[in-house]
Parts: C-alpha cells; sequence; structure tokens
C-alpha cells in the first residue's frame, strides 16, 4: 500500500488505497481491539484531506481522537498498529509525541473547535498563513464547549475549516441534539460561519473538489458531509446500540467477539432496574454513554424515563439535579474521566442546593487502553471538597447493590464509584448501609499492621495475607465522605502502622484520614503525573499500587519492627 506522497496518485489510485486502508483498519483492529466503527467512516475524508492539505504545515485536529487512524497509515505510523492502545504503543488517540501530524491532543470530546480557534489565533499573530481544519463529529457537536466555540469562531473570523462529520450516530444512535435534521446551513451560519454542503463523505472526488475550492478561504467556513459509520463491514454498518465503535479482538469472518463477562455497570445498571419496578419516580440519565454504560435494558424496561442527554455532562449534572428539585429521583451513570467535565454543576448545583441525584460514577480508577485522558483516578479529590456530597465505593457487588439502595433512601448528593471490568453476579436482598460507615477483618490472629484501602482490592488483599499467612487489619473504607470517625479513632488506638493503599490519586483517601489521625502513616497511590495507556495488571505494577507491592511494604514494615 502507498501512503506516501499520495498527491502523486490517480482518483482511481486513491480508491484503491481507500479499500486497502479499510481492509488493513479491519484486519488490524480485530487483532488489537480499537475504534472500528468511527474509523472506517472517515476514510475517504481524512485521504481528501492529505491529498488537498499538507501536513504538518497545515494543521489537521481530530476531536476525540478516536478517527484519527487513517490520518496516522497517512502520516507513517502503518507499522505501529500491532501496538495500537497497548503499553509504549501507537495511541488511539493524536499525540504530540508521536508525530509532527498530531498538533493537538484529546480524548475527551468536543475540544476541537476551541482548540483549532486557538491554534488560528497563534497563527495570524506569528503572520503564518498555513490553515487549521478542525475534524468534529455530529456527536462531539452536542457538545456545549463546542457551540461555546464556534460562536466565538463566528465573532474573531479567523480563517479555519470546520469538516463536520456528520454519521448521524455518537457512540450509538444519536439521541439527543442533532438526530432530527438540526445540523444543517443555518446552524453554522447563524454564528457566522460559512458552509459548504452537504456532501457525499465516500466521493474522493467531491471531497477533493470541495476541499481545492476552499483551501484558501478566508476566515471560518463549515464543510459539512455525510458518512456511514462502519463503512465496509456489514456488522458495524447497521450497529445502532455502539456495539462495533470501541471493541475488543474479533472474528473477521463471523463478526464473534470475545465474550466479555459480566461488568460492574451491567451489575448497577440491573439493580436500578430492580429498584426502578418499586419507585416509579427513579429514572436513568446517560450523557451518550448508553452502551458502555450497560443502560439499554433499563431503556427498554421504561422508555418514558430513561434520558440520553448527548455529549453533555454538565447538563446531565445539572438537569438531574434539577429533577431531583421537582421531586424525581435520577441517577446518572458518568464515566469518572468524563464528569471532570461536570465540576461546577456537581459544586454549584447539586452539592450547593444539597439535591438527592445518584451519581454513578463508572470506569472508576485505572481504565488501561485509553490511557491519560481516561484513567479515573481524579475523582475522589474532585468531589470530597464538595459540602454535601456522599462519596463511596463499593468491594464487591453486594455492597454495590446496598450502597444503590442507600443512595435512594436519602436526601443528599450521592456518587457511587465502580470500576471498568468484571464483578461477580449477585442479587442479594437490598439492605441499608448506615452512611459514612467502615468494615474491617481481621486476618490470622495476631495484626502487625493496619491496611486502609477500598472497592475490590479490600478482598484482593484479604485473600493474599491469607495466602501468604500475615496477619493484618484489613479496613474497608467504603466512604470517602463522610469517614467513619469512630473506627478511625478505635484504628488510632491500637497502636499499629499504618498503611492506606490507593488506587487512584495519592491524598484521595489519605488526605481525610490524616484530619484524624495525626501519627505518620504510610501510603501508596498514584503519585502527581498522567498514567499512560497499557492493560490494567501492568499498570498498577507499574505505578506500584498492586497487591505484591502492598504486601512488600507490610513484610517490610514487619521486619523493621522486629
Ligand atoms: C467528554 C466526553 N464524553 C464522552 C465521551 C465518549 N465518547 C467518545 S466518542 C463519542 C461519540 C462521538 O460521536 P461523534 O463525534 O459523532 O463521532 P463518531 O464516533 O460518530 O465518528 C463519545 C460519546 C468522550 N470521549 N468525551
Ligand atoms: C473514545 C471514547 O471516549 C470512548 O469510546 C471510550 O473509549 C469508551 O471506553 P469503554 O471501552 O470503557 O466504554
Ligand atoms: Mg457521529
Amino acid at each position: 500500500m502507498n501512503t506516501n506522497n499520495i498527491q502523486s496518485l490517480s482518483l482511481d489510485e486513491l480508491e484503491k488505497l481507500a479499500a486497502s486502508i479499510r481492509a488493513f483498519l479491519i484486519q488490524s483492529i480485530s487483532q488489537t481491539g480499537g475504534h472500528l466503527s468511527s474509523n472506517l467512516g472517515v476514510v475517504e475524508l481524512t485521504i481528501a484531506l492529505h491529498y488537498v492539505f499538507h501536513s504538518p504545515q497545515d494543521q489537521m485536529i481530530f476531536d476525540v481522537g478516536h478517527q484519527s487512524y487513517t490520518h496516522k497509515i497517512l502520516t507513517g505510523r502503518m507499522d505501529q498498529f500491532s501496538t495500537l492502545r497497548q503499553k509504549d504503543g501507537l495511541s488511539g488517540f493524536q499525540k504530540r509525541k508521536e508525530s509532527i501530524h498530531d498538533p493537538w491532543e484529546a480524548g475527551h470530546s468536543s475540544t476541537s473547535l476551541s482548540a483549532a480557534l486557538g491554534l488560528a489565533i497563534a497563527r495570524d499573530m506569528q503572520h503564518k498563513d498555513h490553515q487549521v481544519i478542525a475534524i468534529i463529529g455530529d456527536g462531539a457537536l452536542s457538545g456545549g464547549m463546542a457551540f461555546e466555540a464556534l460562536q466565538d469562531i463566528g465573532s474573531k473570523q479567523r480563517k479555519m475549516i470546520i469538516v463536520c462529520n456528520d454519521n448521524r450516530m455518537s457512540i450509538s444512535e444519536n439521541n439527543a441534539g442533532f438526530e432530527k435534521g438540526f445540523l444543517d446551513r443555518s446552524l453554522f451560519e447563524s454564528c457566522g460561519l460559512d458552509y459548504v454542503g452537504p456532501l457525499n463523505g465516500h466521493d474522493l472526488k467531491a471531497l477533493i473538489q470541495t476541499f481545492e475550492s476552499i483551501k484558501d478561504h478566508q476566515g471560518p467556513i463549515v464543510v459539512h458531509v455525510l458518512t456511514q459509520k462502519g463503512k465496509g463491514y456489514p456488522l458495524a454498518e447497521i450497529d445502532m446500540e455502539g456495539n462495533w465503535h470501541g471493541v475488543g479482538p474479533f472474528d473477521v469472518a463471523s463478526g464473534k467477539m470475545k465474550k466479555s463477562g459480566y461488568s460492574w455497570s451491567a451489575l448497577m445498571a440491573d439493580a436500578l432496574m430492580e429498584l426502578a419496578q418499586k419507585n416509579e419516580k427513579i429514572v436513568a440519565i446517560t450523557p451518550a454513554m448508553a452502551q458502555g454504560s450497560k443502560l439499554y435494558g433499563f431503556q427498554k424496561a421504561f422508555p418514558d424515563r430513561f434520558f440520553d442527554c448527548g455529549i453533555a455532562e454538565q447538563h446531565a449534572i445539572t438537569m438531574a439535579s434539577a429533577m431531583a428539585q421537582g421531586g424525581i429521583r435520577p441517577f446518572v451513570s458518568v464515566y469518572s474521566s468524563f464528569l471532570q467535565r461536570a465540576f461546577d454543576s456537581l459544586l454549584h448545583d447539586a452539592s450547593r442546593m444539597d439535591l438527592p441525584i445518584v451519581i454513578g460514577v463508572d470506569r472508576a480508577g485505572l481504565v488501561g487502553a485509553d490511557g491519560e485522558t481516561h484513567q479515573g483516578v481524579f475523582d475522589i479529590r474532585m468531589m470530597e471538597m464538595m459540602p454535601h456530597m456522599i462519596l463511596s465505593q463499593p468491594k464487591d457487588g453486594k455492597e454495590a447493590r446496598n450502597l444503590l439502595y442507600t443512595a435512594f433512601c436519602q436526601d443528599h448528593p450521592f456518587a457511587i464509584r465502580y470500576p471498568r471490568g468484571n464483578v461477580e453476579k449477585t442479587d442479594t436482598t437490598f439492605a441499608c448501609i448506615p452512611i459514612g460507615s467502615w468494615t474491617k477483618e481481621i486476618v490470622g490472629s495476631h495484626p502487625f499492621c493496619i491496611v486502609i484501602t477500598y472497592g475490590p482490592k479490600v478482598d484482593v488483599l484479604i485473600q493474599k495475607a491469607k495466602e501468604e499467612n500475615l496477619s493484618l487489619v484489613v479496613v474497608n473504607a467504603r466512604f470517602f465522605k463522610p469517614v467513619d470517625q469512630n473506627m478511625l479513632v478505635e484504628l488510632d488506638r491500637m497502636d499499629l502502622p499504618i498503611l492506606v493503599w490507593e488506587t487512584d490519586q495519592i491524598g484521595s483517601l489519605l488526605d481525610v484520614i490524616r484530619r484524624t489521625i495525626w501519627k505518620p502513616i504510610t501510603v501508596i497511590g498514584i503519585g502527581d503525573h498522567f498514567v499512560e495507556q497499557g492493560d490494567i495488571p501492568s499498570l498498577e505494577k507499574e505505578e506500584h499500587i498492586d497487591v505484591d507491592t502492598v504486601i512488600r511494604v507490610v513484610k517490610k514494615r514487619k521486619t523493621s519492627i522486629l
């Protein structure tokens, strides 16, 4: 496949190139996993952009970056695809350190227009003359930040191109924003932008002609292209639920994916449905993540009580808060890293007005292959400063069900975090958990150290201590806020060394414990940096937050005591 110097290729050759890139993407992603459908949809579009414009002089910013694979292939990274989304491998998004053809990085959506305007202003201030091109999907355009940028771009009138890649799909069917034809000329022109389109985003000739005709356009212009998500892989073409958006390895011929097991998201969604059957005020809200959050069952069972609000986390939290004020009991499912977008809504609305929304903080902790932008390791510190907020994490499925039940039996904002990955299926009867209560288990008969941790690591540690014949007090800190003051005083009196084992940003739990216990505490957690992509067990080892590190530290502690 000739991916160099594509300007020298004929239209026929470019079409052949598109077909080979598509075949390569399907084959390669079937081995490594990755964002299949979005990439299959933009093959011709990306070829046309690279044919007309000259990267890296002309700067291309792919919103989110999950659809930048063809761009990577055309900029010399094809031979790295076997390492996609793996430790030290090719990123699933644009990455500055990977290539000079990546002038910007993302992972979260709707930032490309602000970034393009920023780069255009920087260009103009230095009297340069290249193009800045943002490629943004209809899903990402439902994010409020994109709208803030559109208005500003209209008022500032800098030279730039916005390619609106409209496939009428977010991860799954677009249930908010632009599914009803709102995304048209008038939207952009009302913001002061010029507009061409809509044009067939798989017609290379039309794309090339259009880009040629506007490449020197002065001021901002939108090129609206219609594409088919998943194009070229029939199962992905007809997928409305987002099952082929981000995939693990699969068999190309049959489309069979490896069985993924019963996830924490599924457990929470199942428990939510049970509770919703008993309480008709319970509703579910998702900011465009119905598939990953496993909420399709809820949507089917309670279509009038399910709300997909588009990629709009900030809006989701404020809307949920107002629903709560109006007497409804909303459950908002948001990935930990995307909840960062809703900081002010959480603080200004849910927390300040003390409104009883329940937030399912999905993908809490390390998530692995998506890397720095998606690791869910900041939400505890973000929310524990917020008055009225209750912040919890269950150690297992039973506790998760009970925390959810508890959350609906009280009147404050209540967050329950749970990780990416699987959990044992359980359908225990619901029981309330006293808010702020921790539990502890003494392993062995003569404990020499107290380890305070949370989430699934509680049982991992108990198991490991038993295997290693180590006598420990293992504390399940299932509430980060409020913490169990009585338990902390009791632990302090035990007069044993204390280790706090955090699997998120360091200080998340330690800082609240230190308010009660003043003696020196050893802590294990993620340091002051972003954690890159990789499989979760390797990342835990590298960050020294794995159970073996904990055992090593407590053993060392034991030796120093003896
Ligand atoms: C702030 C934020 N929320 C949610 C997501 C998850 N997410 C990644 S891609 C995507 C859909 C994007 O849709 P669109 O921009 O239309 O691109 P397409 O996949 O259709 O090509 C979503 C919701 C995200 N990356 N960032
Ligand atoms: C690009 C993006 O933000 C999502 O597609 C994300 O990769 C989904 O992650 P999960 O696979 O954990 O649902
Ligand atoms: Mg889309």
